[in-house]
């Protein structure tokens, strides 16, 4: 295999896997890298597995070919685990990554250090014409800080301190979130899918 699509119009991610893909000398094109427009797929599943194999499984009956897609949030302990699958549209369906972190600041106004737990959370699933769809996960733990710090990555990641990191993942570097984040997690897991394919 040297080139992969993913089924995604989030930039920031597109950019993630191009990275990981790299590594293998696999390209990896997103919806806006096709000439085709595509409507957006919606998110009606209410886990990160449905939603992630919806977005595969549309496109890869559409376009026929293997098609990778990416269902990934945010859960917060003290929140009961929000805003979850609905980590983009959190704020409204403007998909405001800034209007999403003042809504979890705010909500954790009065939550001191230790009850602000949370964690990031990345489903991959592929699917490829007339094959079952396979599925990734992979998360990483951390706290959410009391204001948002740094200018890389995307989403939440001004919010978010990993365990064991002094800075957040906006302050790492994009190749040190791309070593510890949910979504490297979960790739690791899809190189075994990667290796099948291989043979
Ligand atoms: O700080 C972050 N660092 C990350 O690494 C990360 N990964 C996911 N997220 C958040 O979770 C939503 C996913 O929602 P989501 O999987 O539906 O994706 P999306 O709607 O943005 O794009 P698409 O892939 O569906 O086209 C995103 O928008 C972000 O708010 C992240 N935030
Ligand atoms: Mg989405």
């Amino acid at each position: 295999m040297d080139k992969i699509i993913i089924a995604t119009k989030n930039a920031g991610k597109l950019k993630e896997f191009k990275a990981f893909f790299a590594d293998y000398d696999i390209t990896a094109y997103g919806l806006d890298d096709l000439a085709e427009q595509f409507d957006d797929i919606e998110e009606t599943g209410t886990t990160f597995e449905e939603n992630a194999a919806l977005k595969a499984e549309t496109m890869a009956g559409h376009l026929q070919v293997p098609v990778l897609a990416d269902d990934s949030g945010l859960e917060i302990d003290a929140l009961e685990g929000r805003p979850g699958v609905y980590s983009a549209r959190y704020a409204g369906e403007a998909k405001s990554d800034q209007a999403n972190m003042d809504k979890v600041l705010e909500e954790l106004q009065d939550v001191p250090e230790e009850e602000r737990t949370a964690r990031f959370v990345c489903v991959l699933a592929v699917s490829q014409p007339n094959k079952e769809t396979f599925y990734a996960r992979g998360h990483v733990e951390g706290t959410i800080t009391e204001a948002p710090r740094g200018e890389h990555g995307f989403g939440y990641d001004p919010v978010f301190q990993a365990d064991g990191y002094e800075k957040t993942m906006a302050e790492l570097k994009p190749e040190e979130k791309n070593q510890i984040s949910h979504r490297k997690q979960a790739m690791v897991h899809l190189e075994k899918w990667l290796n099948v394919q291989a043979k």
